[in-house]
Formats: C-alpha cells, sequence, structure tokens
C-alpha cells in the first residue's frame, strides 16, 4: 500500500481523496494538509479516513511515513510543494498549473535533472479519457492523414470567480497539453482574438486562440467559460484523408413534446470523472513500479510557455512565437518508452 500525503484538501483535493479510498487500489491517504485545517479534518471525516493532519505542507512532505505526494493547493503554492517533494526523493502528483509562470516549472525541471530522475506527474487527465484516447490512436494510425486544422471549443456554464486571463491561464492549458500529445507536435506561435463580450461577466469571455505548429498545422480554440448552458468539449481534427471528432460523453436520446434532446453535462468533474480515475490509478501503479508516468514536469513546462506566449499575445494583440526549448534526454527518453 502506497502512503499517499495530500496537500491542499479543497475541491479537487477532496475528489482525490474520495477516488483513492472507495474507487481505486494500491494507495490509502495517510496524510493532509490545508492551510484551513478545518477543512483539512472535514475532508479526513467525510470519508472516515484515519490519516494524520499536518500543520504545514512541508512537514507533510518530509514525513518519514508518507511514500508520495499528491498537490491539490492553489496553483500559486504548487512549486514550493513540488520542489520539496524532489527534495524528499518522492513520487509527487501536482494538479495543473505545475508551477504559475514557465520561470517556476523550469526550476522543477532542473531539480529533476539534477537528481538525473523524474519525479512529478502533472494532472492534465485528457490524456486519459476514453474518447482522446481513441481520437489518438486514430491520428497515429493515419487514418484522417496528416492532420492540417483542429477546431477546439472548451465551454463552462459560469467562472464568477476568474479574473481577466484565467480562461487562458487556468482552463486553456488542458487543450494545450492535450494538442501536443494527441499531435505529437510543438507550437511555434500563438494568436488571441477578442470576439464581443458576453453580458453574463465582467472579464473577458470568450477568446478565440490560434496556434501554429512546427509541422504547419492550425489550430482555433474557442474558450468560453460563461456559456452558461453547459460544460461542453469539442475537438475536430481535419486531416487530409478525413475527419475526426471527439466522442460525445454517452447521453439518451429523448423524444418528447414534439422535440428530440440530449442531456448536456454541466460539472467538469463528471466529465471526466473516468478519466481523473484512470490518471490516478496509473500514478499509483507507476509509483508502485518505481517509474513515474504520465504528463511530466517537462509537459508542464512547455504548457507553462505557451500560456504565456498567449497572454502576451491577448495583450499586444500581436502574433507571439513560443518559446522553442530543446527537450533534455531525461525526459526525451521517457517519451520515447511512452510511446513504444
Ligand atoms: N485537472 C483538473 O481538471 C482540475 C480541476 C480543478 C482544479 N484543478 C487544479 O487544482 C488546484 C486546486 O483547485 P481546487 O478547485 O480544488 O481549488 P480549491 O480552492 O477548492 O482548493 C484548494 C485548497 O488549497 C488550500 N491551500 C491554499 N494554499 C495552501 C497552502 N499553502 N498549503 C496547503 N493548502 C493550501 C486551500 O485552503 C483550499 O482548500 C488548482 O491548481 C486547480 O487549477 C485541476
Ligand atoms: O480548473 C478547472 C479545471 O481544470 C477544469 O477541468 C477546466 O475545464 C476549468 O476550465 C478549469 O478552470
Amino acid at each position: 500500500m502506497i502512503r499517499v500525503g495530500v496537500v491542499g484538501t479543497g475541491m479537487i483535493g477532496q475528489d482525490h481523496i474520495h477516488r483513492i479510498t472507495n474507487v481505486l487500489k494500491g494507495a490509502q491517504v495517510t496524510a493532509v494538509n490545508d492551510v484551513d485545517e478545518q477543512r483539512a479534518r472535514q475532508a479526513c471525516a467525510k470519508e472516515h479516513l484515519d490519516a494524520e493532519v499536518y500543520e504545514s505542507g512541508i512537514d507533510l512532505i518530509q514525513a518519514p511515513d508518507v511514500d508520495a505526494v499528491i498537490v491539490t493547493s492553489w496553483g500559486p503554492t504548487h512549486e514550493e510543494f513540488v520542489l520539496a517533494a524532489i527534495e524528499a526523493d518522492k513520487p509527487v502528483f501536482c494538479e495543473k498549473p505545475l508551477a504559475v509562470t514557465a520561470e517556476g516549472c523550469k526550476r522543477i525541471v532542473e531539480a529533476e535533472l539534477q537528481k538525473e530522475k523524474q519525479y512529478v506527474q502533472v494532472g492534465y487527465m485528457r490524456r486519459y479519457d476514453k474518447g482522446y484516447k481513441a481520437l489518438k490512436k486514430l491520428v497515429d494510425e493515419g487514418q484522417v492523414g496528416e492532420p492540417l486544422v483542429v477546431h477546439c471549443a472548451h465551454r463552462a456554464p459560469s467562472a464568477p470567480n476568474f479574473s481577466e486571463d484565467m480562461p487562458l491561464t487556468d482552463s486553456f492549458p488542458h487543450e494545450i497539453d492535450t494538442l501536443r500529445w494527441l499531435l505529437d507536435d510543438e507550437f511555434v506561435s500563438a494568436q488571441v482574438v477578442l470576439p464581443r463580450k458576453t453580458s453574463h461577466s465582467s472579464i473577458q469571455d470568450p477568446h478565440i486562440i490560434l496556434l501554429e505548429t512546427e509541422k504547419g498545422t492550425r489550430i482555433d480554440a474557442e474558450i468560453f467559460v460563461n456559456c452558461q448552458y453547459g460544460y461542453d468539449i469539442h475537438c475536430e481534427i481535419i486531416g487530409e484523408q478525413g475527419i475526426a471528432n471527439l466522442p460525445e460523453p454517452a447521453s439518451v436520446l429523448m423524444r418528447k413534446q414534439a422535440k428530440r434532446t440530449n442531456e448536456i453535462l454541466v460539472d467538469w468533474k463528471e466529465r471526466f470523472l473516468e478519466a481523473y480515475d484512470k490518471e490516478i490509478q496509473e500514478w499509483i501503479d507507476s509509483v508502485q513500479a518505481g517509474k513515474v508516468t504520465g504528463p511530466s514536469a517537462w509537459d508542464g513546462y512547455k504548457v507553462a510557455l505557451t500560456v504565456e506566449a498567449c497572454v502576451e499575445a491577448k495583450s499586444s494583440r500581436e502574433i507571439i512565437a513560443v518559446h522553442k526549448q530543446e527537450i533534455p534526454s531525461l525526459y526525451a527518453a521517457s517519451d520515447k518508452l511512452l510511446k513504444e
């Protein structure tokens, strides 16, 4: 049994505690921490956990009876906790973002390079979603030919707590990671187009982001976080032989009162429920096997570089180059292994 310590017992921290305790195999949550100690205690009570509540995240990470760490605190605190886990020689699953700046992500990459070992998995769960996996298989097999254009949409019903750039820094990273993985390609430039604003929010919403990849594929993504109607994720790949669409979640088609209707999900937790389960189970398995897999610190860094280009593109209204970086051999080797 892997003894897991969770730093940050808010919404997704509690969600991961629940799945480790009730759904997944091979791990138990034995330690928790939150700046709001009451919340940490409530999270334990909710799952009837006999876990130790630590006063500080760093103490939890260093505790000898914690084998592996999950970081689900607020984004700006991730870097410190991930660095502490690497320092303590412990595998760490960090919810997105790996760090809030590309510089911060680079420090984490450098810490791993110094230890010549990967410790980090970043919480980009879409790679574990059945629909995205099917899409990737089809692209890898060349069934639609070379991808030329990708249309994406990431819509959420409302985001009352979002500040101005959060659609780019908080929501769009999921597309950034998924598309690098799906297309096996890197981004070279970003442009952000600002359409008419919805009256349902005070921030700019929606955004249209245009990305270009090294191979020349063009991506347009609509990020609309106050769309009102549901949580709705689309991805359509236009290839030279055909078109492939991300499957919609299964829902009953109903005929009633002269209408045909399908339900649309509203909660992101439900849309990617199975993907979160798979993601954390594979992380547990990889910790047991002594070899961390999944989205790496390098992937987290590449996402952050692309996010920074998007934020600059938004404020300057110009096309901004995404910084090119050579992949260090530590990550190139595990990337190759994962593909085999
Ligand atoms: N992969 C996904 O789809 C997904 C979904 C939701 C959230 N997230 C990410 O997970 C993280 C948490 O999001 P959330 O929605 O659960 O937020 P939340 O606000 O519900 O929970 C965060 C918790 O962290 C605690 N915290 C803050 N600073 C801390 C510190 N220094 N030490 C210990 N605890 C601290 C807060 O008190 C809070 O309880 C964010 O980075 C978010 O982007 C990812
Ligand atoms: O933090 C959340 C979470 O990562 C969701 O998966 C995403 O759809 C939201 O846009 C984001 O705000």
